[in-house]
């Protein structure tokens, strides 16, 4: 059946700021007590969802978190009003503070899996809520998720929405960053590479200084929670060198479109048995494997031209969707242009200015979840989501009308700055039509 692949882009909460959360993701390392601007981070974000429904790809908005999460707080022992809960924690643990208020949520390709309809085996498309096991501010985020993703794609005939695995390191599970599909059409099944950082179970290698967060054991579930045939799934281990090296998802170091597999030299354990594999399962598979020499793993890491999306024109080209900073980036800037003017089958560049995520390490990527959808399946989505000229109009004036410009830690304890959330969440479900999904709400 004919489909086509639809990107819902994570909006960026009001609580956005630099905390240093997570160990192994150098750019949040790097960044932590710098001044954020939540609504630069927002308004970047939406024009890059705006700017892609222009060209005609379908866009949709995944809505941000309630922050600080006060009922996680109270599960630590901070009790009282909540205003006091918040004035406690930012005495006694700033750190817990910062935890809970993250804007993390924002990089929905972390938010679940998504199997297409033509892979399962109940022709539904299934949704795994990643469990984000490895970092408590992450963690926290599955509940919600599930609550929002339901509230997206809510008719059960369709989709299939399954809670986030247990939630122990044996199942870390990153979701859709460690996933890729390859085949031709997107209606066509296709074969599912699960990209997994260590297998519990097994003696195999793993990287010595940074944690690797998906497990093969969490990427075995979710293709059995899909009703995936063997025949179109394949487990691939990440490179632990390059986790090593800061790259804390596979989406930091590869992205793949139909056939096609951009990729670093680096990326994969075996990798070129993978590639032979591939080749042998994907028909007209093309892998496009950058050199170390051209682009190291570092500057890749810097760049994040892997952590670029590779869409499909109507044309049949394919156009790579980039962060600013890999045209800054004279070596990587070049190495791009070259791969365009080669006659392969990206044949376009967008670039977009996404700083203020990309200084806690979240590129273009990062900031989408690709649903594939049949037209029919596209129909039962809730509409309101769906980008346009006027969804762009009302979210920039939602955004201008609650959002900071400037954040820092110590603002987190500012009730006032709960008091807003709420208000812009409240306001922000009735725009999009999602009924009462936060706890506040309840
Ligand atoms: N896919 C991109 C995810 C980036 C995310 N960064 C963060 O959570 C940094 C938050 C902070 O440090 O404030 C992560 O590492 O999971």
């Amino acid at each position: 059946m004919k489909a086509r692949e639809v990107n819902f882009d994570g909006l960026v909460g009001l609580t956005h700021h630099y905390a240093g959360l997570s160990f192994g993701n150098e750019a949040s390392t790097r960044n932590q007590h710098q001044q954020s601007n939540p609504k630069l981070a927002a308004k970047q974000g939406l024009l890059k969802m705006k700017a892609l429904a222009d060209l005609g790809f379908a866009q949709g908005v995944i809505p941000p978190h309630e922050r600080p999460n006060i009922a996680a707080l109270r599960q630590l022992g901070f009790s009282g009003s909540d205003a006091q809960v918040l004035a406690k924690v930012a005495k006694q643990a700033p750190k817990l503070l910062s935890a809970v208020s993250s804007a993390s949520a924002m990089w929905v390709a972390n938010a679940a899996t998504v199997s297409p309809s033509a892979d399962s085996g109940d022709r539904r498309v299934h949704f795994t809520v990643a469990n984000l096991n490895n970092k408590f501010h992450r963690a926290m985020e599955a509940p919600t998720t599930q609550g929002l993703l339901s509230a997206i794609f809510r008719d059960a005939q369709y989709f299939s929405i399954h809670p986030a695995l247990p939630q122990v390191a044996l199942f870390g599970d990153e979701g859709a960053a460690n996933h890729n599909r390859l085949g031709a059409e997107y209606g066509d099944p296709g074969l599912q590479l699960f990209v997994y950082g260590r297998e519990e179970a097994g003696s195999g290698l793993i990287p010595a200084r940074y944690p690797a967060r998906q497990t093969r054991e969490a990427s075995e579930a979710v293709a059995r929670l899909h009703q995936l045939p063997a025949s179109g799934t394949l487990f691939a281990q990440q490179n632990p060198a390059v986790i090593d090296q800061g790259v804390f998802h596979n989406d930091v170091i590869a992205v793949s479109n139909q056939q096609v597999l951009f990729c670093h030299q680096h990326a994969f354990l075996h990798q070129p048995q993978l590639l032979a594999q591939l080749q042998q399962q994907v028909s007209g598979f093309c892998a496009i494997e950058v050199p170390d020499h051209q682009v190291s793993v570092s500057d890749a890491v810097s760049t994040y031209l892997f952590n670029s999306q590779l869409l499909s024109r109507e044309s049949g080209e394919m156009l790579l969707v980039l962060p600013e900073e890999a045209r800054q980036h004279p070596g990587v800037w070049r190495y791009l242009n070259e791969l365009v003017a080669s006659g392969g089958p990206i044949g376009e560049m967008k670039v977009f200015d996404l700083r203020e995520s990309m200084c806690n390490g979240g590129g273009p990527a990062c900031l989408r979840l690709r649903v594939v959808l049949t037209a029919q399946e596209q129909a039962a989505v809730n509409p309101a989501v769906m980008m346009n000229d006027h969804l762009f109009a009302t979210l920039n004036q939602w955004v201008d009308r609650f959002y900071r410009d400037r954040l820092s830690a110590d603002d987190l304890a500012d009730p006032q700055l709960l008091t807003e959330g709420r208000e812009a969440l409240d306001q922000l479900t009735k725009l999009l039509d999602l009924g009462n999904v936060y706890d506040f709400q309840q």
